[in-house]
């Protein structure tokens, strides 16, 4: 077993410098919290230009919160923390010409993003939403409603959920953008629109040199896709994080030939977590009191076998 605690690889030290060139994001020492109740603690991330950033965590683990904080929804602690393509997450409105986001409460009640307050479920067109901006990415328009299998005509009044899924991703995808941040939007796509979306957003990395982050909870097709992975604990930390290609269990699950090594990995992480919960609250039972979560929460150590990538150093305290 690898003993992750020799070779701890500290984001602290990632994050250390300015904003560089080739960063997409930079986050340092990031707290939040909604009202009293902290939900992110101490969160650090550089992700480079052009990275496909995968987001894993139980339910609850503040990835749609982190995601939210990158797409400039919410305000942080400190107020800097967070700068995306250079620019505050936050209070940089040029940010949202380069910037997408999506999530699952898009269609449910109107397209807050855009300016515009279409309510998705009235008797509209496709083509008559966000026409100006379909009409200055021509090529842009055609390639997505092809690969979405969009009909232009479908009426928002009378799709299916998918088909309501698919038009939410043309609209969110047809400004290039530089950064794209995707909280769970491909839960009802068919199997075939959702590899053909995640190929096109690979060349959209790789061939545009934009950036993606991804939270989701579906594995399926999903290995090989990431080129980084950020693991957020039930507690607000970052378990783990790093290029994929360093996640020393990941690589041996591959050579062994594991037909879905992300999605072993995931269900490992997060099986960890629930019995570290478990004995917790065993613990808890016994001293009669509340034993500090951090103190036992460590999936990515006591899984074993999660070697490099990014460490914190409080996963380390206590064991
Ligand atoms: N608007 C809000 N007000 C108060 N608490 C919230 C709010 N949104 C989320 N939370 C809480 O913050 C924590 C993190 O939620 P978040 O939605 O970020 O988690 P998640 O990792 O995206 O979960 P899931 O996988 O279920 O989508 C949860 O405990 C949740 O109850």
């Amino acid at each position: 077993m690898t003993d992750l605690t020799k070779t701890p690889l500290k984001p602290e030290e990632d994050v250390a410098g300015p904003f560089l060139p080739d960063d997409a994001v930079l986050i340092r020492d990031l707290n939040f919290s909604y009202g009293d109740r902290p939900v992110l603690k101490g969160i650090n991330m550089r992700l480079k230009r052009g990275s496909r950033c995968l987001l894993i965590g139980a339910n609850g683990a503040g990835k749609s919160t982190l995601l939210r904080i990158l797409g400039g929804r919410h305000l942080t602690k400190p107020d800097d923390a967070v700068t995306v393509m250079g620019m505050h997450a936050f209070r940089d409105t040029k940010l949202n010409l380069i910037r997408a986001y999506m999530d699952t409460d898009w269609g449910m009640r109107t397209v807050a993003f855009a300016g515009y307050g279409v309510p998705l479920q009235a008797d509209i067109p496709v083509t008559g939403m966000m026409s100006k901006l379909q009409s200055q990415h021509p090529e842009r328009r055609d390639e997505l409603l092809e690969l979405l299998g969009i009909d232009p005509e479908w009426r928002m009044n009378r799709v299916s959920d998918g088909q309501r899924r698919r038009v939410q991703l043309f609209l969110g995808l047809v400004r290039p953008f530089d950064i794209l941040l995707l909280d769970e939007v491909t839960v009802s796509l068919d199997v075939v629109v959702r590899q053909d979306l995640l190929r096109w957003l690979r060349r959209e990395t790789e061939v545009r040199g934009a950036t993606v982050i991804y939270a989701t909870h579906i594995f399926d097709g999903l290995d090989d896709w990431p080129s980084h992975l950020h693991f957020m604990t039930n507690q607000g930390r970052t378990g783990w994080q790093g290029k994929l290609e360093d996640l020393e269990h990941y690589q041996e699950l591959r050579r062994a030939g594991d037909p879905g090594p992300l999605l072993r990995i995931a269900e490992r992480w997060l099986r960890t977590e629930t019995e570290e919960q478990k004995r917790r609250k065993l613990r808890e039972k016994e001293l009669g009191t509340q034993v500090l979560d951090d103190k036992l929460s460590q999936p990515t150590l006591s899984g074993g076998g999660f070697a490099a990538g990014r460490m914190y150093d409080h996963f380390h305290e206590g064991v």
